[in-house]
């Protein structure tokens, strides 16, 4: 903590500043930006509260399922893989001792999920609430693409989310129960990306439907909220997106806070939209990348690797010139 002091010597406010780095004289930015683990919010958070938690058995949905639990949740997760879920939902409820149910269900198809609904509502209820986290994603050049290879990615990502969206939210309404939804995106939601095209597209589609939702079924208690998340290391994403490994260190190199994000400060941001600390919350879309995106768009940004030498010589032909 700095305090900033008036002129009058009185102590304005308190500013947090960045921890100092690991290493003295170390050049890596993460340094200042250690991740904090451990959920954020208070104990008890979501107690009485059943959470959704699509593609809940891996990766960032575990990660989210587990700190919902944590914070008192119970939760039921679903994917195509029971198996794997089953897994996932013992390791964490033996852990937080709180419920985690384990329901298949392949969100391409509606009827799967209707039914998934069916066992949940049996179950526990209906959810106070959802997110849609399940996705399919690889990289190919656009040209290589089959249309069932376009189906494989959209259908999973657009269509699941919407049937998701729309079977919940109408037994929602019809039931007048509020409830949170978050959809978890990516940061090329809004650039576009080459090279993974189809994932692209259908991002921005359920960006386009969430934000839509925010405005449409704000009169039902229901909030809309998005994540776009920057690179943060699971088995899904990196065996399909860099499977050689190749591009891991170029991507932390144009992050300005030098490292990837870790699944559990993911599932804290998660945990927070989807509370009532965030009652007010609807309709927003947060980047969540360590400052990746503003750091690949900004046109001047490769200037980071100009030394100070080099800046001297810059600045002296600079104002060397004459005229225009
Ligand atoms: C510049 C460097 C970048 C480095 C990046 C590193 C890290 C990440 C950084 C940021 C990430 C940002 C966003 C991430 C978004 C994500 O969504 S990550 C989550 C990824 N997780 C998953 O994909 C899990 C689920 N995925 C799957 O189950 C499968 O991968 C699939 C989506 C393909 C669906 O499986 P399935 O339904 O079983 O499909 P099939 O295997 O039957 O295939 C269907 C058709 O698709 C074609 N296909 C499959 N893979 C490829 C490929 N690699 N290239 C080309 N085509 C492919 C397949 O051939 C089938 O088509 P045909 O029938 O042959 O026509
Ligand atoms: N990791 C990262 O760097 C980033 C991830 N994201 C997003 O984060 C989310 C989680 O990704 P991540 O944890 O990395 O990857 P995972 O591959 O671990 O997660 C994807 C999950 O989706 C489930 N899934 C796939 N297809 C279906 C289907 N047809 N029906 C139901 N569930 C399905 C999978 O389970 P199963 O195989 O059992 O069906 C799996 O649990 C995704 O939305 C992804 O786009 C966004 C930006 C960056």
């Amino acid at each position: 903590m700095a305090a900033v002091m008036l002129s009058s010597g009185r102590k304005l406010l308190q500013t947090r500043f960045p921890r100092p780095p690991v290493r003295s004289g170390s050049a890596r930015p993460s340094g200042f930006f250690a991740p904090s683990e451990g959920a954020m919010l208070p104990a008890g958070s979501f107690r009485d509260r059943l959470a959704f938690i699509t593609g809940g058995g891996t990766g960032l949905g575990r990660a989210m399922t587990m700190v919902l639990s944590q914070l008192g949740a119970r939760c039921v997760i679903a994917s195509r893989k029971l198996d794997v879920l089953q897994e996932t939902a013992g390791e964490i409820s033996s852990q937080t001792g709180n419920q985690v149910h384990a329901l298949q269900c392949d969100v391409r198809d509606p009827q799967a999920v209707a039914r998934c609904v069916d066992q949940m509502v049996a179950l526990s209820g209906l959810p106070d609430v959802i997110i849609n986290n399940a996705a399919g994603n690889f990289i190919c050049p656009t040209e290589r693409l089959t249309p069932n290879g376009w189906r494989s990615v959209t259908d999973i990502v657009l269509n699941g989310t919407a049937f998701v969206t729309l079977e919940l939210g109408k037994r929602l309404i019809q039931a007048q129960k509020g409830a949170s939804f978050l959809a978890i995106t990516t940061i090329y939601a809004e650039s576009g990306s080459g090279f993974v095209v189809p994932s692209a597209a259908a991002k921005a589609g359920v960006e386009a439907l969430y934000k839509s939702l925010a405005a449409e079924w704000g009169r039902y208690g229901h909030r809309f909220n998005i994540i776009q998340p920057g690179p943060i290391r699971t088995k899904g994403a990196f065996s399909r997106l860099d499977p050689t490994g190749t591009f891991e260190k170029s991507m932390i190199d144009r992050i300005p806070t030098g490292r990837l994000g870790k699944p559990a400060e993911l599932a804290n941001l998660a945990a927070y939209l989807s509370s009532d600390f965030a009652s007010w919350m609807s309709g927003a879309v947060i980047r969540f990348d360590g400052g990746e995106y503003v750091s690949m768009a900004g046109e001047f940004n490769e200037l980071r690797k100009v030394t100070p030498d080099q800046w001297k010589m810059l600045e002296a032909m600079i104002k060397g010139t004459k005229g225009s």
